[in-house]
């Protein structure tokens, strides 16, 4: 296949020179990523050997248990990221506010969102995790200070989003909206090189992963979802096959390439939780701006997830992303159909 084996940043240099109005400053911004995604990775590989693990007594913004390997992936982004030259600010999943760019540092337009250590329950479990990212513009270019409001935005005005997968491989998938691609990280030569160039989502799956142990908390419309991909007279014609790692970003992947569709749905537990426990900037956006541009389908169970006008930082939305047929049939039996 074309392009196959080429280094990510000859992949990035080619899509630079593609577009005459570029500057260097998004491939700049990318390499700083994948720079920082290395060093995660090579900490995340030492987990099982250097006693790093267990948890470090913190709760985080979210009210959840901060594990060191979390805390060591944010500051990681943080240090490396402000000091790229082309951030305004940035948001972290840990952080409660925005975390600026210091005035020491040259600045940029351009504003990330991450999660930095999605899946962190699997942590000390060697099971798949990953960083999510989320790349938009500011809104007005020059601006001294960056306001809430240049991250309280739709999904559908990211210019790029992607994760990194540290599974049995580390692997890299992102899109600037010019086709989905993934990237192997070959640890010998320490290169991320082309190995999913163009990735299309089937159009209908044969798996869905949902967390079951939570269907006394579902709606009756919410169960009608689940009963329908465990019925042999779905569409497919045979009960779909239940797979779920706990961590979105390797649910997520394994559907990409394979087709079938995650659902994280609201629930009753936590009346302080309403809507569900993913959080719409720093997971449920980027990852549906990949799935869309894959073919795909996101939504919240009504609303297309790249639609949603963000109206905080720390946000929450029901998720039902996937294989379009998949998606689409969800939400038409959420909204009763
Ligand atoms: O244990 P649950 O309730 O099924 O939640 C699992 C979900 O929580 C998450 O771990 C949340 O992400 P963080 O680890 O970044 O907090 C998702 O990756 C995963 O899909
Ligand atoms: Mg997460
Ligand atoms: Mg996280």
């Amino acid at each position: 296949m074309e392009g196959i084996g080429i280094t990510v940043t000859e992949h990035l240099l080619m899509h630079q020179k593609a577009s005459p109005a570029a500057t260097g400053r998004f491939t700049s911004l990318l390499t700083e990523l994948i720079f920082s995604a290395k060093i995660i990775a090579r900490e995340v590989q030492k987990a099982g050997l250097v006693d790093i693990l267990g948890l470090t007594g913190e709760v985080n913004v979210q009210g959840e248990q901060v594990r060191k390997l979390d805390e060591f992936a944010n500051r990681v982004l943080i240090y490396r990221m402000q000091r790229a030259g082309v951030l305004c600010a940035m948001a972290s999943e840990e952080n409660a506010d925005i975390i600026e760019i210091p005035d020491r540092y040259p600045g940029g337009d351009y504003i990330l969102v991450f999660d930095p250590l999605d899946g962190s329950s699997n942590i000390d479990v060697n099971v798949s995790i990953g960083t999510i990212f989320s790349i938009y513009r500011r809104k007005e270019s020059g601006r001294a200070y960056v306001a809430l409001d240049d991250f309280l935005r739709k999904g559908s005005e990211q210019v790029a989003a992607g994760y990194f997968l540290y599974g049995t491989s580390v692997m890299l998938v992102y899109t600037t909206g010019d086709g989905v691609h993934g990237f192997t990280l070959d640890p010998s030569v320490g290169e991320f090189l082309l190995s999913h160039p163009n990735i299309r989502i089937p159009e209908r799956g044969k798996t869905y992963s949902v967390n079951e142990a939570y269907t006394p908390y579902w709606d009756e419309r919410t169960r009608a979802v689940v009963d329908y991909f465990k019925s042999p007279d779905n569409d497919l014609g045979k009960p779909y096959t239940a797979r779920y790692v706990g961590s979105l970003v390797a649910d997520f992947h394994r559907n990409l390439l394979n087709g079938g569709i995650f659902m994280y749905p609201a629930d009753r537990r936590d009346p302080a939780k309403p809507r569900g426990k993913l959080r719409l900037l720093c997971e449920a956006a980027p990852l549906a701006f990949v799935v869309e541009h894959a073919g795909g389908a996101a939504t919240d169970g009504r609303t297309r997830i790249l639609d949603i006008q963000a109206a905080a930082l720390h946000e929450r939305v029901p998720l039902f992303i996937g294989s379009r047929a998949d998606v689409e049939r969800a939400t038409a039996l959420l909204q009763g159909g």
